[in-house]
């Protein structure tokens, strides 16, 4: 089953609403394909001027995270609804800096996944090994284990909606990237974990990125691996022309 690319960019905690709003302009005028899937994810507060920017470009917005309620006294979180409203159509779930540095665990990845299928979003559930879990011969292992913990209770024709992004902890913002190989491996072991817990033609469907270092040399090798569904990309979608160049690539 042939998976449609997508091209996704993490702005991560960069732009004020202003220069966002150029970026996302500059993309989307820029932009000269139609067969893949574009997608930018800027911060909170500009989420939804990018959005009304690009109402009339096929350019995507996505949220970088969501709380699990939908409202409520939970002073500083955003809900799913809230990001809906504001033209969101995908959401992160489980980024290792989310990981890292708030404490987010496989649990609260459930909980986020399942709020964001809740409330119509596509959630793009983001697994990766640090470089002592890669040393240590661990990376299959933790690949499951926030594969399982993220996707439980999960039902099959739920994963219709669900991307993975495989994102190796020691390529994020490091500029190690992984290997054509090592990317490869990982996510022929992601698809066939996917194949076991629900079943063949689901991961088959199921769109995998690669993310972590990726610019516009070192795309196109990692994307014509067959397992690689795209990319998400962080400090190379800073910049319009180094973006559309890993579109170019891919
Ligand atoms: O974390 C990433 C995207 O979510 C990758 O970031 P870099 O492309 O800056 O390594």
């Amino acid at each position: 089953m042939s998976r449609k690319l997508m091209i996704a960019g993490n702005w991560k905690l960069h732009l004020t609403v202003e220069e966002a709003v150029a970026l996302a302009n500059a993309i989307a005028s820029g932009l000269s394909r139609d067969d893949l899937d574009v997608l930018l994810i800027p911060g909170f507060l500009a989420l939804e001027p990018v959005a009304l920017s690009l109402s009339t470009s096929p350019v995507l917005v996505g949220g970088q995270n969501l709380f699990w309620e939908d409202q409520g006294a939970y002073t500083g979180e955003v809900s799913g609804p809230q990001l809906k409203a504001a033209g969101a159509r995908y959401v992160l779930v489980g980024h290792s800096e989310r990981r890292q540095y708030f404490g987010e665990s496989e649990r609260t990845c459930c909980l986020r996944l399942n709020a964001a299928l809740k409330a119509g979003l596509r959630p793009i559930l983001c697994v990766g090994e640090t470089q002592a879990e890669r040393e240590a011969g661990r990376t299959e292992g933790v690949l499951e284990s926030q594969l399982a913990g993220g996707l439980a209770g999960l039902e099959a024709a739920q994963m219709a909606s669900v991307t993975v992004a495989y994102e190796p902890v020691w390529a994020i913002g490091t500029g190690l990237t992984a290997t054509e190989e090592q990317a490869a491996e990982a996510h022929a072991h992601i698809r066939a974990w996917i194949g076991s817990r629900f079943d063949k033609g689901v991961a088959n469907s199921t769109r995998i990125l690669y993310g972590g270092s990726v610019n516009p040399a070192n795309a196109a090798g990692l994307l014509n691996q067959p397992e690689v569904d795209g990319a998400l990309v962080g400090g190379a979608s800073l910049k319009a022309e180094s973006f559309l160049g890993i579109i170019q690539a891919a």
